[in-house]
């Protein structure tokens, strides 16, 4: 029984929240307010996502824009409380969405909350599966006629299904497939019983064992003979082997031989050479006697060129000393010529700057007579243009005069034109009221004139008396006369001051014209007052100039004279110098020859050192060939006993004994290896005719066990067959059961719910086809009937099998046994006779036990039947839908 629905964001719902109660509960609304929804929301609570067909999407579900969305449906069965949770995602962008999690609680614990484990413990707690619920518990809108429109094939899987008789073909197909399976293996066995058969026979046939002995045998022989040919051949081997040897003595000693007379040769020769370096030498000593004296000769004959009676050594030290003094006296000359040289060249230095300076002052000189002339010249220049200034000054001063104006009233001069401005300006004010006086007393005499001509006054019409209006205008007359007197004064006035004011202009130009020239006299008076300083630099300078040159003329004079007396003593230096350079030739010559007589002594001296030592050689290279003469004796002497000792061995026959061994040996080895090979040969018979002998016996094994396989599978085979066969016949008995319990039950309640009189009877025969028989014996395929009439059978069969059901569990009474019946607009092909005898039926069904019936639907009267009622609406401005108990 379903007892509360919670529902977050799921179609048109935001948040929902629904308690089921026992009874009828009918759920009503206009179209499109959320009913189905609601139904729908309880159907996929429990499957999550299995409920979903055709193109159907969890994003479908999950309301437009939410990202998240979940449903709580809780039920109740034999006392427990069960809660399944589901949770959704949604990502309204990609239009993703995925069933998160699922939550199955039991009692408020949680019993498991991974999707597969919760589906699972869903089928196995309801005994049906999304399918078996939309077929029996869920009439979906509009697949009101899903049940009788089925194929008879799907129908009665649907119902053996619900009424558990699907299990049994479940256990038939699994004995059937066990069966093959057992088939399968038992024929292998066979297979390879055959196979193993047939080997074992063909190896017997070859006789293994037989064979094995004789080839035990053979080998025995073959290793017998193996061993006394070996025999052989070790014998002949050492026969080889003692001859090898005497022939190795004979070699050796021919090769002494050899060496020894090789020796001898060596030493010969030897002999042969120290022979002729001797004679060598013996000449060499006699041209190196002949040398020694003619060196001393040379060297007495030098000592009586000299005049020297001593040591050679004291004569050539006596000719050094003689040189190094002579050659001290010639330096020293040199350096006095060098050193006066040097003074001459530093006096001839000065000169010449003396020279050079006396032109530098010269030029000086003459540089500044001609600027002092310049500056003469612009001084004049200058005092001529002071004088004209001053000329123009004084008749300037002339023109001021003049103009009535003394030099010393010009600092005045803008006081005076100011007063000038001032009186001119006030002049012209008394001029304008005097014009607008006699502007007015020109109106009042026109004024009156015309009064006059009219003879009385405008206002009050009074007569006039021409006499006081022939005064009044008389006076006024004269008054106008005296103004144009004074108007005419200050005329000439005003023209006297326009001519003040232009002498007063003439005069400042005048002025500004005698400042310009005293500034032109004063900038020529500083600057002829600059260059008289100037020249007088120039004099003063031309002076010492003078003064200098004389000086250094008297020094150059000095000068001249000294570089005579320096020349006239480098002569008398020169002369010395000569003598010098002669005398010190000498010393340099007797020296010379001095070191000739010095090094003949020490030559000859090396020359007879040279002797002795040729001398040495001549005695050692004599000892020598002794000592040769002694080892030539004693190599012939061991020569003649190896000629000896080979004497007695016959080498000849040594070598034709041996190649007879050598062959012989040969081929005894040949035999040998022969042998060999025939024994390996045995050896790998022998191997190949064991394994066989092996294989027979593990073939025979497997025989056996093989046979003891086959019958044990053989006897599964049977038991499978016969327990396939027992679930067929017990099916086909429970169906058939089934089936004219149903057909019972359809026709009762068809009996009771159809209330137009077109047919007889329903039948259900025993592959559950549904026929219908009309009044007159007419048999009508479901196919064929009305709508409404499809809609009733249809209602028929579920309340037919709703009843075996609650037969099945345990008849009526318990009102928590049966599942709830849910419908969706079950009304909707109805009449209204119809429609009342849907409501019977439904009555009817509670009382055989089904407690809780939940419909969607507008009719009326099923409303009113309703033991709860709930009203849908939707918010068409949120698309958001509510519901209420009514
Ligand atoms: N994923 C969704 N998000 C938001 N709204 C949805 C979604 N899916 C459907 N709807 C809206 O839910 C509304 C309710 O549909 P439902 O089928 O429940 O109506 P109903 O009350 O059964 O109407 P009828 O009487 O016509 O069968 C629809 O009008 C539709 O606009
Ligand atoms: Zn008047």
């Amino acid at each position: 029984m379903l007892k509360h629905l919670k529902v977050e964001n799921i179609r048109s719902y935001q948040d929902l929240e629904i308690h089921f109660k026992e009874g009828v509960t009918v759920i009503s609304g206009v179209n499109g307010s959320g009913k189905s929804s609601l139904l729908e929301a309880c159907f996929t609570g429990l499957f999550g996502s299995k409920t979903l067909q055709k193109d159907f999407t969890i994003a479908d579900i999950v309301r437009k824009g939410a990202t998240k969305a979940s449903t709580v449906l809780e039920f109740e069965q034999k006392g427990n409380i069960y809660s399944m949770e589901q949770f959704f995602r949604n990502d309204p962008e990609s239009g993703r969405a995925s069933n998160t999690r699922s939550v199955l609680k039991v009692n408020g614990q949680i019993f498991t909350d991974q999707a597969k484990r919760t589906y699972d413990s869903i089928l196995s707690l309801l005994r049906m599966d999304e399918e078996a619920f939309r077929n029996c518990v869920y009439i979906r809108q509009g697949e009101i006629d899903v049940l009788i429109n089925a194929k008879s094939t799907d129908r009665q899987k649907m119902i053996d299904d619900l009424l558990q008789i699907g299990k049994l073909e479940d256990y038939r197909e699994r004995a059937g497939n066990a069966r093959i399976g057992v088939g399968r293996h038992q024929r292998d066995a066979e297979r390879r019983i055959k196979e193993v058969k047939s080997e074992a026979v063909e190896i017997e046939g070859r006789d293994p064992v037989g064979n094995l002995n004789r080839l035990l045998t053979e080998a025995a022989q073959i290793k017998e003979k193996h061993v006394s040919v070996s025999e052989i051949r070790d014998k002949t081997r050492s026969g080889i082997e003692e001859r090898r040897s005497k022939l190795g003595e004979y070699e050796q000693l021919a090769i002494q031989k050899q060496s020894i007379g090789a020796q001898i040769l060596g030493f010969n020769s030897k002999n042969t050479e120290l022979f002729e370096i001797i004679k060598n030498s013996t000449s060499s000593i006699r041209s190196l006697l002949l040398h020694v004296n003619e060196l001393k000769q040379s060297v007495s004959s030098i000592k009586g060129q000299m005049g020297w009676n001593g040591d050679v050594e004291q004569m050539l030290a006596h000719a050094e000393e003689q040189e190094r003094g002579q050659r001290d006296k010639l330096n020293e000359s040199r350096q006095k010529k060098a050193l006066h040289e040097q003074n001459i060249e530093n006096a001839s230095r000065t000169l010449q700057q003396l020279s050079d300076q006396i032109k530098d002052i010269n030029q000086s000189i003459e540089s500044n007579v001609k600027k002092k002339d310049e500056t003469t010249i612009q001084i004049e220049k200058l005092e001529s243009s002071l004088k004209d200034r001053q000329t123009e000054k004084l008749s300037l001063a002339g023109e001021i005069e003049a103009l009535g104006f003394t030099a010393k009233k010009l600092s005045g001069l803008e006081d005076i034109a100011e007063l000038v401005q001032t009186q001119q300006k006030s002049l012209h004010g008394d001029k304008m009221k005097l014009f607008t006086r006699r502007e007015e007393i020109l109106k009042q005499i026109e004024k009156s004139k015309d009064l006059m001509s009219k003879g009385k006054c405008p206002t009050c019409g009074q007569e006039l008396h021409g006499s006081t209006m022939h005064e009044t205008i008389q006076s006024d007359e004269e008054h106008l006369s005296s103004l144009a007197k004074d108007l005419a004064a200050i005329s000439k006035k005003e023209e006297d001051f326009v001519l003040k004011m232009e002498q007063i202009k003439q005069v400042k130009a005048v002025s500004k014209k005698i400042e310009d020239c005293d500034n032109h006299i004063n900038s020529f008076n500083e600057r002829i007052y600059l260059l008289q300083k100037i020249r007088e630099d120039h004099v003063s300078r031309m002076e010492e100039d003078a003064k200098r040159l004389n000086e250094a003329i008297s020094r150059r004079q000095e000068m001249e004279d000294t570089i005579v007396q320096l020349k006239d003593k480098e002569q008398l230096l020169q002369e010395v110098l000569v003598f010098e350079t002669k005398k010190h030739a000498e010393a340099i010559e007797k020296l010379n020859i001095a070191k000739k007589a010095q090094q003949n002594l020490i030559e000859s001296e090396a020359k007879g050192k040279d002797i002795e030592n040729l001398e040495e050689r001549i005695r050692s290279d004599q000892e020598k060939i002794g000592l040769l003469q002694q080892q030539i004796k004693d190599s012939k002497q061991r020569l003649s006993e190896i000629d000896e000792k080979m004497g007695g061995i016959d080498a000849q026959s040594l070598q034709d004994n041996l190649q007879k061994y050598e062959i012989a040996l040969k081929n005894i080895e040949v035999e040998i290896k022969k042998l060999e090979e025939q024994r390996a040969e045995l050896m790998k018979q022998i191997g190949m005719t064991e394994k066989e002998i092996e294989r027979l016996s593990h073939l025979q094994n497997q025989l056996r066990s093989l046979q003891h396989r086959s019958d044990f599978l053989g006897a599964v085979y049977r038991d499978a067959e016969e327990l396939e066969s027992m679930y067929i016949r017990i099916r086909a008995e429970l169906r058939s059961r089934n089936v004219g319990a149903l057909d019972a039950l359809i026709n009762e309640i068809f009996a009771f719910m159809y209330s137009n009189n077109a047919y007889s009877h329903v039948q259900l025969d025993p592959e559950y086809n549904l026929t219908i028989y009309g009044k007159d014996g007419t048999p009508l395929e479901p196919k064929l009937l009305s709508g409404g009439e499809r809609a009733i059978f249809n209602l028929v069969l579920r309340c037919a099998i709703y009843r075996l059901l609650s037969m099945a569990i345990g008849g009526p009474a318990k009102g928590s046994s049966l599942p709830p019946l849910i419908m969706d607009e079950p009304t909707v092909f109805l009449d209204r006779g119809h429609v009342q005898q849907l409501i019977k039926l439904i009555d009817l069904m509670r009382d055989f036990g089904v407690g809780q019936i939940i419909i969607v639907s507008h009719d009326e009267s099923l409303i009113d039947s309703a033991d709860h009622l709930f009203y849908v609406e939707k918010d068409p401005i949120t698309n958001t839908s509510s519901i209420t108990a009514r």
